[in-house]
C-alpha cells in the first residue's frame, strides 16, 4: 500500500480528484467504482469543477457504486442513489445507462446481488475503486468478520455503523438495518484502489490499517493483500 500524506481535507480531495482524472484520461472505456459518505464529497466537487471548466468528460465512463441500503427506494432522499445523483451525476455528462448501484428494494435481493456481480464482470474489471473507511474498519458495508472472499451480498449493519450514519437521517430509528454491498472479494478484484481517509475520528482505524496486520476482524486490512492500493490520508487522520 502506498501512502500519500495530504495536508487537510481539501488537499486530500484535490489529490484524489487529480489521480482519478489522470487515470480516466489514460483509458478508453474506464470503469470506476464509487463510494458514498462524507469523505468523497470534496473529490466529487473537484470532478464537477473540472467538468465545468471543460477539463474532464465522462461520456465514456461506466460506474459501479459499492453499496445501497435495503428498503430505501431509489428516489428516497437518503438512498445512495439520491446521494450520487445530488453529489455528482446530475452535474456531469453521464447518462443513466452508464451508472450502476445495487437495487435495495429488489423483491429478490439474493438474485439482485448475483446480477450486480454479473454486471461488474461483464463490464470487465473495475479499473479504479474509490473507498472510504468506517470507524470499525468497514469498507463498503462489509462489517468486521466478513470473509475476504465475499462477493456482493446482503448485510446486517453494525449498531456502530447505524449510529455513525444517523447524522444523514432525522434519527437513528430511520437508518436501515440492512444493506447490499459489494463483497471484499469484489473490491479486491479492482485493478487499482484509492482509499480516502480524513479527520481525527478515523485516526484509530487508519493506525490499525497501517500497522499491517491482516485480519477478517478488520475489513480494511484486506487492502494489504491488494497489489495496487493508494491511501490518501490527511494530517488529522495521521497525527491524532
Ligand atoms: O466517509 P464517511 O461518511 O466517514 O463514511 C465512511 C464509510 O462508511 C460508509 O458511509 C458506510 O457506512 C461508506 O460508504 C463509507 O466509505
Amino acid at each position: 500500500m502506498e501512502l500519500i500524506q495530504a495536508k487537510d481535507y481539501q488537499d486530500m480531495s484535490q489529490r484524489a480528484c487529480s489521480l482519478v482524472l489522470e487515470r480516466l484520461r489514460g483509458m478508453e472505456d474506464p470503469v470506476l467504482g464509487l463510494a458514498t459518505g462524507s469523505t468523497p464529497e470534496g473529490m466529487y466537487n473537484c470532478l464537477i469543477e473540472a467538468y465545468r471548466k471543460g477539463e474532464a468528460s465522462f461520456n465514456n465512463l461506466t460506474t459501479f457504486n459499492l453499496d445501497e441500503y435495503v428498503g430505501l427506494k431509489k428516489e428516497h432522499p437518503k438512498s445512495y442513489h439520491s446521494y450520487m445523483k445530488e453529489k455528482l451525476f446530475k452535474h456531469i455528462n453521464i447518462g443513466e445507462d452508464q451508472i450502476h448501484l445495487p437495487n435495495g428494494t429488489a423483491v429478490d435481493l439474493d438474485s439482485e446481488c448475483l446480477e450486480y456481480e454479473k454486471l461488474i464482470k461483464n463490464a470487465g474489471k473495475i479499473d479504479l475503486q474509490i473507498l472510504g473507511i468506517g470507524l470499525n474498519g468497514h469498507i463498503g458495508f462489509n462489517e468486521p468478520g466478513t470473509s475476504f472472499e465475499s462477493r456482493t451480498h446482503m448485510v446486517e449493519l453494525d449498531e456502530s455503523t447505524r449510529k455513525a450514519n444517523a447524522r444523514f437521517f432525522s434519527s437513528i430509528e430511520e437508518v436501515p438495518k440492512k444493506a447490499v454491498t459489494m463483497g471484499i472479494g469484489t473490491i479486491l478484484d479492482s485493478k487499482e484502489i484509492i482509499l480516502l481517509v480524513s479527520g481525527k475520528n478515523k485516526a484509530a482505524a487508519l493506525a490499525r490499517l497501517l500497522k499491517g496486520e491482516v485480519s477478517e476482524s478488520f475489513p480494511a486490512s484486506a487492502l494489504g493483500e491488494h497489489p495496487n492500493t493508494i491511501i490518501i490520508a490527511d494530517e488529522s487522520s495521521l497525527n491524532s
